[in-house]
Formats: structure tokens, sequence, C-alpha cells
């Protein structure tokens, strides 16, 4: 705990849709050790989503209860007429906070008291939800009766693989500088990890121009792989691209990257370890079927659903509404 040390907290909001977002407040004024605390208070029910934001103080005290009754809240036995104070009985501290869309309050990190107060979270039964470079989110969900429905932290990582074939037939390989002693040699597709907030069409242009200096344009997810605990015990969406290339010079990423050529495909092929993969078999066949039109992957249509205003890419094959075929592009020619 004392180890942690951090510049900034990040609060978390929830909207009554379920998106969670996450927005960044600097912490300034007490040099230590801030840490965002979220919590929620019984009586949820009684909270319409207008009241989302309205102030509050949150109570913080040795052990902190909270039931909901008609009226208001009662927090360790004491009645509270009003959401906008609630008050340990033992310690009778009192934390500035926002009430969320789900009945919860958002302490006002910069008003955090002191680092014994920080301290004091953890052993208040709060838990680490989650740390990212800079901050440190704990949580705590008072009705005991309940289970908590905060969501969890981020479960995925997101990969991608770039198939790029050229007018050769020749398909695009590196070898890794550091990989498994069983793979040493292997030429294999660029692979990579979408960075934060990345499309997964750009960020596998980006891969494969980062590890080999080629330039593409994305076409289609050919298909993905959903798996377990790959790394950092999280799950792992691996979305293999189809991208044509728009350069043939290869420069490579001489960090993360041994070698990387253009290698007929036939070749790539037969190599032990691919010819030996189930998952690699299938996914050549697969790009072999796309090649001869016998198969369509996904290509992102950009849009803004009214759910969450976002800005999205919606991954998806279908001949546009016209019903106009030629619409499809199931019809692009790689080659
Ligand atoms: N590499 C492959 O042959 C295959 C990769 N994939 C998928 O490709 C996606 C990306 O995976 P990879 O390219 O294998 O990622 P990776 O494990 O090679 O990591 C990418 C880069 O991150 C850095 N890195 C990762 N872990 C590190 C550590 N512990 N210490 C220092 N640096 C580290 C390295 O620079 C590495 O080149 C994933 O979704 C994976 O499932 C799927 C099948 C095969």
């Amino acid at each position: 705990m004392d180890s942690i040390s951090v510049s900034e907290v990040t609060v978390i909001g929830r909207t009554h849709l379920g998106f969670m977002h996450s927005f960044r407040q600097p912490f300034s004024g007490v040099p230590m050790s801030p840490k965002f605390c979220s919590s929620r208070v019984e009586g949820p029910r009684a909270i319409s989503s207008s009241d989302t934001n309205t102030k509050s103080q949150f109570a913080y005290g040795e052990r902190i209860a909270a039931t909901s009754s008609d009226s208001g809240y009662k927090i360790n036995g004491v009645n509270l007429k009003s959401r906008t104070l609630i008050s340990s009985v033992k310690e009778g501290l009192l934390l500035d906070a926002n009430d969320d869309a789900y009945g919860g309050v958002i302490v006002d990190p910069e008003k955090l008291p002191s680092l014994m107060m920080f301290c004091g979270f953890l052993q208040e039964g709060f838990e680490y939800h989650h740390a990212e470079k800079g901050y440190v989110m704990l949580t705590y969900w008072i009705p005991e009766e309940e289970p908590s429905m905060l969501p969890a932290n981020a479960s995925h990582q997101v990969g991608v693989g770039g198939f790029v074939l050229n007018q050769h037939k020749e398909v695009l390989v590196v070898q890794e500088k550091y990989c498994a002693p069983s793979i040493t040699g292997l030429w294999k597709l660029p692979t990579g990890f979408i960075n934060e907030s990345e499309e997964i069409f750009s960020g596998a242009v980006r891969e494969v121009k980062e590890e080999t200096g080629v330039d593409t344009e994305f076409l289609e997810v050919i298909a993905f792989r959903h798996a377990h605990n790959v790394a950092f015990e999280k799950s792992d969406l691996f979305f293999i691209c189809m991208l044509r290339p728009l350069s043939d010079k290869i420069i490579i990423d001489s960090l993360e990257i041994k070698a990387a050529k253009w290698m007929p495909l036939v070749e790539f092929v037969e190599q032990p370890m691919i010819r030996e993969d189930k998952m690699f078999q299938r996914v050549i066949e697969i790009c072999e079927a796309r090649l001869s039109h016998r198969y369509c992957g996904l290509s992102p249509h950009q849009l803004v659903s009214t759910f969450d205003g976002k800005p999205s890419s919606l991954y998806y094959n279908v001949v546009d509404d016209d019903h106009d075929p030629s619409n499809s592009n199931c019809n692009t020619d790689f080659l």
C-alpha cells in the first residue's frame, strides 16, 4: 500500500446504460499517495439517473454499513434524511462526493484529507479494482447482502496479425527476436497488440509497418481467435487481418524483429510448425478461400450509435441496403 505513489487519480463514473467512463483529475496540493475510492451507498432505487452528479458527502469510518429506508438512508443505524449528507457514526469523517447514476457515490479525490486516510481505505475493506500508470482505483460495495454490480477490470487484450500478400503470391513474414524456443526460426505473420483507443484496422496497418517497414491498406478481418490466460492472465482476442501491400521494401524493427521477407505462400504453408498448427492451417485455408471469393471477411463501417454516442467501427460484411451484390467487398480482388 505504502509503495503506491501516484500523481493523478482517476475517477470512474458509470452511466445508467452500463458503460464505464473514466476521466482523470490531476491531484494537487497533497504530496502523498492519493487513491480514488468509488463506493456505493445502498438505497440506489431511491436515486434516479437525474440525480447524477448531485453533490454528496461520503462517510468514511471504521466500518460503514448503509441501509435504505423510505425517507432516506440509515448508516450504522442512524437515519439520514438527505442523501447529500451521509455521516459515519464512529468517526464522523465526511468526504465530498458526487452521486453516480447507479446510486453510488464518487469521492472527490482532491478533497481526500491525508495519507492515513488513503491507507485506511484498504483496511476498511476497499479492494483494488485496477491500476494504470499514474493512478490506482479502489472500490467498496457497501450493501453486504447484494453482490457487487461494479464491472470488473478489463479482461481482454486485443492482438492483430497481418496477412499481407503481394502480386507474386508472396506473403510478408517475420522472425521474432524474442520467442519461445519451440518457434525459433519460424517465419510467421507480423503480429502485435492494439494500443489504447486504436482501431483494429489501423492497429494492424501500424504493426505491419513497425515490424517490417511495409505500407499496407486494411482490407478485411478474416477471422479472430479467442483464447484465455494468454498474457498477464488476460484473455486474448486475436484478429487476423488481410492487408494489401502498398510498398514492398522491407525495413525491420531490429528491437523486436530478427528478420522479415516476402516468402512464397506455398513455402510459408510448408513450414512444419505451420503445417502442424491447426489454427494457422485453418487461417491459411480461409485466406485461400478468400482469394478465390469462396469466403468473405468483415470490413469496418463507421457509425455513431445513439446508445452511447460514440463513433465506432462495426465490422460486418453484407451487401448494401440496395441489395446490389456488386457493393459487397466480397468481390474485391486482393491481387
Ligand atoms: N507470436 C505469434 O506467433 C502469435 C501471436 N498471436 C497473437 O498475436 C497477438 C500479439 O501477440 P505477439 O505478437 O506474440 O505478442 P508478443 O508477446 O510478442 O508481444 C509483443 C511485443 O511486446 C513486447 N513484450 C511482450 N511481453 C514482454 C515481456 N514480458 N517483456 C518485455 N517485452 C515484452 C515485446 O517487444 C514483443 O515483441 C496476440 O493477440 C496473440 O494471441 C497469435 C498466434 C501466434
